[in-house]
């Protein structure tokens, strides 16, 4: 599958961290203090050779002799010191980064998964589900490791080998040179090294995303393969996956190899060179033995950082793989953003829509061929509609015609591309997204739930405000609209808690949950995307029933496929190519659409053979001509 989220970035390394700011700002004081204590950590190392000097140059070959106690207790008891305090600051270190580093992936976790739920349908049409979560846990798990410990570790590093060298430098003059000549190979070696793991790192962190969506589908659609004896299938998908996945991981732990092999062993090799060149100068008399132990001593601890420097650099650049793979999400506007200056409605609304010379095309359209009459792309094309207060119009077509679109652009779950949505004369973009939906209300023929209580799922559209007397009876309404006494019988009633997407329930129970959410919300309008296909006959002429009183008093548009949900209807609009072009009662476009009659015996006909064969007289026909 060509992913279709975009990768790879095309900033400097200082500029994707750059993006950080925000979210690293409140910790720097903590980052800080902890640079400070690693670097006091540092220094405490590197001084320890220093006293070695003064012990070897000082009381060793002369106190000795002189029996010079004192002094040597002096030395090794400074050795200590140093070595005590290189312990204590670490273990600070390691105190101060832990709470800004937890901190600040829980900041940018809550960060991304609000902006997720601001992004528009279209945004998750596009993206992969596995990818966002592995970008909100994976992702953000990377960074938080390397802020706690791969950030301190690369500026550590680079101050402990520069100090270092330069200590090298100053005291021991040629000796310090040559040692400083093995870095030319590892700068080399370390670019060319930054420019290939960079991509070795996106591909296995983008692989591991996909993998995580192929989980995530497999489970979601258990049933389906489970039905069809597929599961092998997904699991040979899900094999092929892991093995790309596991053999980008081998390439990158190659690499990686390849660079600490190069950086252990460039400084021995250059350590080697010294020592010929120091003996011989020590030889010569041309330094002192302290001396020489002095520069072997602190290349020793300069050597440690330069192993060390492949894994903080590898570190570096997962993490900056993961900040670009954050902000590609992050970085997305969502198009379906509140206006500056919105129009506030009423608390009470009359409830009409209408829709002015709609157009709408889905961002990522397949374009169909060029076709005159209509925009290229384009599902819906000058639709014109009118839902007066109160009335309910059924929205009729063929499969395909755009339906479930054009209700979609009603609770601005999608935005129109050209013309307008008004709601009680205000365009609903000129509304915040909280008032378009505190106002219009939607249940859709696959209905979704959560893992919560059933009254929690049916109370999700009414506003936390609503006193707690008020919302138990509107639960209990609701519940007896849809025909959803089933709930009682549920171990703990209301209360019970329904399984991820309600998949302990039947898809019947599910759309009449899924309806009764819909009426709680009390909204003036509401949009029923054939919300009753999964029930038997029975069940849905109870639930039509009750359902006509409640929609006596709302706008509502409902979507139908099927006779009986049409009969709930005070008028039908047929849309045929993307425009509305009957809107009448059924009788009356019965007698006057050629393609409305076409559409209903199609969807009679779609009823006979699919849902309820031999019933067509009992619920189909008398209901459509009642
Ligand atoms: N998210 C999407 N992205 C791109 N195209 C889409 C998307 N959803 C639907 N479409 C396309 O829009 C067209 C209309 O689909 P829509 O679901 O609105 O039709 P419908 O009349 O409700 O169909 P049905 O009666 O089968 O439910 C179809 O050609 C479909 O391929």
């Amino acid at each position: 599958m060509h992913p279709t989220y975009p990768a790879g970035s095309s900033l400097s390394t200082f500029a994707s961290f750059r993006r950080l700011g925000p979210y690293v700002r409140p910790a720097i004081p903590r980052l800080a203090g902890g640079l400070l204590s690693a670097l006091g950590a540092s220094l405490a190392a590197l001084a320890i050779p220093h006293v070695l000097q003064y012990v070897v140059d000082g009381p060793l070959t002369e106190g000795l002799a002189a029996r010079d106690w004192a002094g040597l207790a002096w030395s090794v008891a400074l050795v200590l010191a140093f070595g005590l305090a290189e312990a204590g600051l670490v273990a600070l270190r390691r105190t101060l980064v832990m709470f800004p580093g937890t901190r600040v992936e829980h900041t940018m976790r809550m960060a991304m998964f609000r902006h997720l739920q601001d992004l528009p349908a279209a945004f998750h049409d596009r993206w992969p589900g596995g990818q966002l979560l592995s970008r909100i846990m994976g992702d953000l798990g990377l960074l938080r490791r390397w802020l706690i410990f791969g950030l301190l570790q690369v500026v550590l590093n680079v101050c402990t080998i520069a100090v270092g060298v330069a200590v090298l430098v100053v005291t021991a003059g040629w000796l310090g040179l040559v040692y400083l000549a093995g870095a030319i190979p590892v700068v080399v070696i370390v670019f060319r090294f930054s420019r290939r793991y960079r991509v070795i790192s996106r591909l296995s962190q983008d692989q591991s995303g996909d993998l995580a969506n192929t989980v995530e589908e497999s489970v979601h659609g258990i049933r389906v393969l489970k039905a069809f004896g597929r599961g092998h299938d997904a699991l040979s998908s899900f094999t092929g996956q892991a093995d790309r996945l596991r053999r980008t991981e081998l390439r990158k732990a190659s690499v990686d190899a390849g660079l600490m092999t190069s950086l252990t062993l460039i400084p021995e090799v250059t350590l080697g060179a010294c020592l010929i060149l120091g003996v011989w100068l020590a030889g010569t008399g041309q330094m002192t033995v302290g001396d020489l132990v002095l520069f072997f001593a602190t290349a020793a601890v300069v050597s440690g950082p330069v192993a060390d420097l492949g894994m903080s650099l590898s570190m570096t650049l997962n993490a900056r793989t993961a900040v670009d793979r954050y902000f590609e999400v992050m970085e997305t506007v969502p198009a379906l953003a509140d206006p500056e200056r919105p129009v506030t409605l009423p608390a009470e609304i009359t409830g009409e829509v209408r829709l002015r010379n709609v157009t709408f095309t889905y961002p990522d359209a397949v374009l169909p061929d060029d076709d005159d009459a209509r925009p290229r792309g384009a599902i819906l094309h000058g639709v014109d509609l009118d839902l007066p207060p109160g009335t309910t119009t059924a929205l009729v077509g063929l499969t395909g015609s755009g339906k479930s679109s054009l209700a979609m652009l009603v609770p601005r779950i999608y935005d129109v591309t050209g013309g307008q949505v008004l709601l009680d004369g205000v365009d609903v973009r000129d509304l915040t997204r909280a008032d378009v939906r505190r106002h219009v209300a939607v249940a859709f023929e696959d209905p979704t739930l959560f893992s919560a209580s059933v009254a929690e799922n049916v109370l999700l559209g009414v506003p936390d405000d609503v006193p707690a007397a008020e919302r138990d009876r509107r639960l209990h309404e609701a519940l007896e609209v849809a025909q959803a006494g089933f709930v009682h019988d549920l171990p703990d009633g209301t209360g019970t808690r329904i399984g991820e997407e309600g998949l302990s329930l039947s898809g019947g129970q599910r759309q009449r949950l899924a309806l009764a959410r819909a009426i709680a919300a009390r909204p003036a309008v509401l949009v029923l995307d054939d919300p009753l296909s999964a029930l038997d006959v029975t069940t849905e002429e109870a639930v039509t029933a009750r359902l006509a009183e409640v929609l006596a008093t709302t706008t509502t548009l409902v979507i139908a496929h099927r006779p009986s949900t049409v009969a709930l209807a005070d008028r039908v609009a047929v849309l045929e190519d993307g425009r509305i072009t009957a809107v009448g009662p059924h009788a009356e476009l019965l007698a006057t659409s050629a393609h409305y009659r076409h559409v209903i015996s199609s969807l009679e006909e779609d009823y006979e053979t699919h849902e309820h064969p031999g019933s067509r007289q009992a619920a189909g026909d008398q209901e459509v001509s009642a």
